[in-house]
């Protein structure tokens, strides 16, 4: 990467050598004098010869020039913006024709990017000559791992700074900033007992890393933007925005994560960053998860999917290892996924399988097939075969969407005399031996898909309110877990229940958030990072409250667990552990613990990158997030920033009111009320109170919220979302949920019909034969003839009783979705009034 870099940066220079030698590409480097000569004749040429002298007389190394054009450098009209920029683009195109390859970026385009006429195609068109060649490719095909370690198109956003930050990239050495301890990539894993635990203590008990993909071919082709800029662990959302009198203008919003892995890391680098810390201690009992979470086409899949090959590869190289070689370990894979609320085995032709769960609350997923992993290669192959059995589907941004959530699973477990490599992973754990550890890998659906509930295609929207539920109940737990409460309501959905034994316990979890960088996409990509947030906000507030437990646990474990590891009854400890510590955290309440984390707080503490350059209107979202405002005809303009904002932002002006409670239907459940609020949080917490939209500040008070909003269609992210259509949306997943039951009962209803039926030919068949024979009592052969054809109608009728049933639901719920998306439409509709409004 390192390398990439230097020759980006040695296209860069060479670019400016032929600007200083009079744009021969030939000839040497520059010179001071000679430069600003040929700075003042370049300019000249494009009628900006009164942008020359400043340059010069300030003694500015025309090096500098793309970032003083950035800054929109002298030039006061939108004209000489243009003209500037284009001047700058067809050099970088120039440049191409030297023997560096000098890919043009809209990086260039930085600070007019977000100026007036940006977004013009008129505008646009005039530049594009460089991307014509990317046009030419293929448009469906995406750029592939190799291609990705070309520069990429950066955002004509990034600040200056950002950039200087992106272009000594150096993933190893950020790493080392993060103060995180590699693990070596091939050998090095901690073997000793004493440095396990201390790798143990170590390793995050909650990790969120996001990763951006590159802008594919299609975007590219579409011309569209690069909004995400990356510096360190955090990123910026640059996010393009119209006013009313359609001027171009930038929202900018930051975050901050445990790890942020732009367009340019290899998926080596997304394990050795995300997975590999974890592998050794899987040998001390811990059960981990890794999953991917963002919207359909962010590159959840391609992340994943290499994720697990890599940490067999290191398990098995661990079993091996004299620490473990004599303990009987063995690594088993199984590879699942959750469809529509039900389980099938993608590795044994889609079985259907059910969950249980056994007196200890520990879940099975009984007849999942285990395969024993001998050699790295084999997990290849499954995982092919497991992803060809895959519920897909296509979407207009992938071709082959994933509409399921994919689980593989790698079990270390203490290995019992079965010969065979094949079982069924049954209740009955003694049958494939006792687990030490495990991994999980999740590769969600599309977050977005849960927002399907409004497609006209039956299937599509149960599939997506199956999926939306999935994804709340997995916020919902790890809300639970934040507020350190005893009730984790793992119910929520399949997908919570199997991941049950990953959240308590000696557990791991590490979230990769997958955001899509073009500009089409920011609403989505915004809502990954949201979720993203508000899980990192349980590593936060948690963490090392937690771990201080497990580290404890740990010490007190230190004499034993060295036996431990190899002792037969040491799943049963490890069972205790589990319960113990989930009450314990109950016992302790909420606390707050930010100390080994990277907090917001420190993160405005860095100098913001070319804040200078920005008229900024910074708001805080409920997580604590600074929104930005930046007035991105002013960003650029220089000297004459002027405020097209008079109104303050949000903070200043909210006002604390009284506290109105949310409301609630009569006789709801306790889940479902943590639900609500829960949708409410999701809901940046607003609600619409007396014509004022409300935000609840930290107190839990409701103050007014003016500024700020995200527009969304997106029903469960739009900030609009009323007590009534809150209320509908619960009716609504309440309804999806009663009709995932009631079609269940109908299959199971239908299945035992058809069983009766036989039963009841048998009989009939019986009777035939009885009557037929000599001396028979036709009375008797009438009588039960009658008894069984009575049995047979009030079959029939009680399954044509459950389908009239099971159709008028179907009916009811289509009812229900076409209202929802109707109120969907309103919230828009608020939205963009109070758009208007906003913008006076
Ligand atoms: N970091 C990356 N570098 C290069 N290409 C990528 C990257 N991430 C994703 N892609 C490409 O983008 C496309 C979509 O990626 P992928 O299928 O992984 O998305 P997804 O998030 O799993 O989508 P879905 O939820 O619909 O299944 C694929 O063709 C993939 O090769």
């Amino acid at each position: 990467m390192g390398g990439q870099m230097q020759q980006r940066n040695a296209s860069a220079t060479s670019l400016y050598d032929q600007l200083a030698d009079g744009g021969s590409p030939h000839n040497a480097g520059p010179s001071g004098d000679a430069g600003d000569a040929v700075m003042a004749r370049w300019l000249q040429s494009a009628g900006l010869q009164h942008l020359a002298s400043p340059v010069a007389s300030n003694g500015i190394d025309q090096r500098l020039l793309p970032n003083l054009l950035m800054q929109g450098y002298g030039a006061q009209s939108a004209e000489e913006k243009q003209r500037l920029f284009k001047l700058m683009r067809n050099l970088n195109f120039n440049g191409e024709t030297g023997s560096e390859p000098f890919s043009p970026s809209t990086q260039s385009s930085g600070g007019i990017g977000a100026s007036d006429g940006f977004y013009s195609s008129e505008f646009r068109g005039d530049f594009g000559a460089g991307l014509l060649d990317l046009h030419a490719m293929d448009d469906t095909e995406l750029l592939t791992e190799s291609v990705m370690s070309e520069p990429f198109e950066e955002s004509p956003f990034v600040p200056s700074t950002t950039k200087a930050v992106n272009n000594d990239y150096d993933f190893p050495s950020n790493r080392q900033q993060r103060g995180q301890t590699d693990v070596d990539a091939s050998h090095g894993f901690p073997t000793h007992e004493k440095e396990i635990n201390s790798r143990e203590n170590n390793v995050a008990k909650i990790k969120v890393v996001v990763r951006k993909r590159p802008l594919n071919k299609k975007e590219l082709a579409r011309k569209e933007d690069d909004v995400v800029s990356v510096c360190d662990n955090g990123l910026t959302v640059h996010e393009p925005k119209l006013k009313v009198d359609l001027t171009a203008y930038v929202e900018k919003h930051e975050f901050c994560f445990d790890a942020v892995l732009d367009q340019r890391v290899t998926n080596d680098e997304v394990y050795r960053e995300t997975v590999q810390p974890i592998i050794p201690i899987i040998f001390q009992r811990t059960k981990a998860t890794c999953f991917a979470y963002g919207q359909t086409g962010s590159g959840k899949t391609y992340t994943m999917q290499p994720l697990p090959l890599r940490a067999a590869e290191d398990l098995v190289r661990l079993l091996h290892h004299p620490t473990y070689r004599n303990q009987k370990f063995k690594l088993w894979l199984s590879y699942f996924e959750i469809y529509g609320g039900k389980l099938y085995d993608l590795l044994s032709d889609r079985k259907k399988l059910c969950m249980r769960e056994d007196g200890r609350q520990q879940v099975c997923i009984v007849g999942l097939q285990e395969f024993e992993v001998l050699d790295v290669q084999i997990v290849k192959e499954y995982i092919e075969r497991g992803n060809a059995a895959r519920s897909t589907g296509s979407t207009g941004a992938n071709e082959e969407s994933s509409r399921s959530h994919a689980i593989l699973q790698l079990v270390v477990k203490k290995h019992n005399e079965v010969k065979d490599t094949r079982r069924n992973n049954d209740i009955n754990e003694s049958k494939g031996g006792k687990v030490i550890g495990k991994i999980s890998f999740i590769d969600l659906a599309g977050s977005e898909r849960g927002a399907d509930t409004t497609d006209n295609d039956r299937q599509t929207r149960i599939e997506g309110a199956e999926i939306n539920k999935s994804l709340l109940a997995l916020k919902e737990c790890i809300r639970a877990l934040d507020n350190d409460q005893i009730h984790i309501p793992f119910r929520g959905s399949k997908l919570t229940e199997v991941l049950r034994d990953s959240f308590v316990g000696n557990s791991r979890t590490v979230m990769i958030s997958c955001i899509s960088p073009n500009a089409g996409s920011c609403e989505h990509t915004l809502n990954t990072l949201r979720y993203a947030d508000r899980v990192k906000s349980l590593s936060k507030s948690g963490n090392s409250k937690k771990d201080q437990v497990g580290s404890s646990q740990t010490t007190s474990k230190d004499s034993s667990s060295a036996n431990m590891l190899v002792s037969s009854d040491g799943e049963d400890i490890y069972d205790r552990h589990q319960e113990s510590k989930v009450i314990d955290a109950g016992k302790r309440g909420p606390q707050r613990d930010n100390a080994s984390y990277n907090t917001i707080s420190d993160f405005e503490k860095q100098p913001p990158p070319s804040s200078s350059n920005y008229s900024t209107f910074k708001s805080r979202d409920d997580n604590g997030l600074e929104n930005e405002k930046t007035d991105a005809k002013n960003s650029f303009s220089g000297v004459n920033n002027q405020r097209i904002y008079s109104r303050p932002s949000s903070v200043d002006t909210e006002e604390t009111v009284p506290k109105v409670s949310p409301p609630r239907r009569k006789g709801y459940k306790e889940d479902k009320s943590e639900k609500a609020s829960w949708q409410k949080k999701d809901n940046n917490d607003e609600k619409f109170e007396k014509g004022v939209w409300l935000k609840r500040d930290g107190n839990n008070t409701d103050i007014p919220n003016i500024g700020n909003k995200q527009q969304g269609s997106n029903i469960s992210n739009s900030s609009y979302m009323t007590s009534k259509q809150l209320e509908a949306e619960q009716l609504h997943d309440e309804n999806v949920n009663e009709i995932l039951e009631e079609e269940e009962a109908l299959i199971a209803a239908h299945r035992k019909e058809i069983e009766d039926t036989m039963e009841i030919v048998r009989e009939e068949m019986k009777l035939l034969a009885e009557v037929e024979k000599p001396g028979s009592l036709i009375d008797t052969y009438v009588t039960q003839l009658s008894f069984v054809l009575s049995r047979k109608a009030a079959s029939l009728v009680s399954l044509q009783a459950r389908l009239a049933r099971f159709q008028h639901r179907l009916k009811e719920q289509e009812i229900l979705s076409r209202n929802r998306s109707r109120w969907v439409d309103v919230a828009v509709d608020i939205d963009i009034c109070l758009g208007w409004f906003e913008c006076g």
